[in-house]
């Protein structure tokens, strides 16, 4: 286990800034989710602690030891990429071993070390399959495996989910989540998805192109974003946007209301408006309506009892309207 610091840690390719210059401390043990819109550098920044990729400025401390220039393999990292890249011709005892081997360790200390591996992860009875013979997830976990077998102090996750099919990347989030709480080792995994971010990370840091827009406890930032972009970002639906005359008139340039903070009535309301189509999901429902306030999305419980092309009133919850200045800053709730 390691605590990882970035201190000023910047990237340029030739004149580009790809990442401008961050300060991010991991705490050891810790789950921190990296999360951004494609091309924002969340790859560099992984590979730029990793160790493969030279940085621009700035130190990257494992454990309060300078690694910024260490050799990779020297720091005692782990990554997990997108495609879990397993050798197809070794089984997954051979597959999670090979590190081992590689490192000439004896054959005894391999094995006893791959079947501690392959126990931890609920692999024990895979180890004679080939990787064609398992599914995604087993594959999953014995990259896992690999990396864990060498006892890693931190895991660098590059988008592990993102080849998954929905159900399947559901199901290994979980397991993701189940594995960190057993081996309390620290994770910095990266994604573009912010549902990932939410229920993965003990502390999610927003990056977009190339800065830290906000960092965070994943339901600090979704209830008080400082600004525009963390604010759209998190949560789905996402967050309706009203600008103009009301906004104006609340000293913002514009608002901010979460789907499930606009209240739906028949009885009048603030705002007028009309529901043009109902998503029903069963246990909650999305209604996209039309209004003078632009085109909303609410969020109700249950089933609406509602038709398309009803009138209706929407009306904001007070307590959960977000105001932004013209230049996408948060500006602080109004009293009362
Ligand atoms: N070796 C390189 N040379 C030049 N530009 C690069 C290089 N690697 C990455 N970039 C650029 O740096 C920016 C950040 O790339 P990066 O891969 O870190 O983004 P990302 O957030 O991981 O994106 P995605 O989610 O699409 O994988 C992009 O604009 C990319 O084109």
């Amino acid at each position: 286990m390691a605590e990882i610091l970035l201190e000023g840690l910047s990237k340029r390719f030739g004149t580009e800034e790809v990442l401008a210059p961050l300060d991010l401390t991991i705490a050891e043990g810790s789950f921190v989710v990296v999360v951004g819109p494609s091309g924002c550098g969340k790859t560099t920044l992984l590979r730029l602690i990793a160790g493969l990729e030279e940085v621009s400025s700035g130190r990257v401390l494992i454990d309060g030891r300078d690694v910024t220039h260490t050799a990779a393999a020297a720091r005692g990292l782990a990554m997990v990429f997108q495609s879990h890249a397993l050798y197809p011709h070794m089984n997954v005892r051979e597959n999670i071993g090979f590190p081992l081997k590689m490192a000439g360790r004896p054959a005894p200390e391999i094995a006893a070390r791959v079947q501690a591996v392959a126990s931890q992860l609920g692999l024990g009875d895979c180890l004679a399959r080939k990787p064609c013979q398992l599914s995604g997830g087993e594959r999953q976990r014995v990259a896992i495996g690999r990396a864990l077998v060498r006892a890693p102090a931190a895991f660098l996750l590059d988008e592990p989910l993102s080849s998954l099919d929905a159900e399947l990347r559901a199901r290994m989030r979980l397991e993701l989540a189940r594995l960190h709480r057993a081996l309390r080792t620290t994770m910095l995994l990266v994604t573009h998805d912010q549902i990932e971010a939410m229920t993965l990370a003990e502390q999610i840091v927003v990056l977009n192109a190339g800065r830290v827009e906000q960092t965070g406890a994943p339901l600090a930032l979704y209830h008080a974003p400082c600004n525009r972009f963390v604010a759209g970002f998190l949560g789905s639906p996402t967050m309706n946007f009203i600008e103009g005359p009301e906004a104006e008139r609340q000293g913002a340039h514009a608002l901010g209301i979460r789907p499930e903070h606009l209240r739906v009535t028949r009885a009048q309301g603030l705002w007028p408006g009309r529901v043009d189509v109902i998503e029903a999901l069963g246990a909650e429902s999305f209604l996209h309506l039309s209004s003078g306030q632009g085109r909303l999305v609410a969020r109700l419980d249950g089933s609406a009892d509602l038709r398309p092309g009803e009138t209706v009133w929407l009306t904001p919850a007070p307590a959960h309207l977000h105001r932004f200045d013209a230049a996408g800053r948060a500006l602080p709730q109004r009293p009362g």
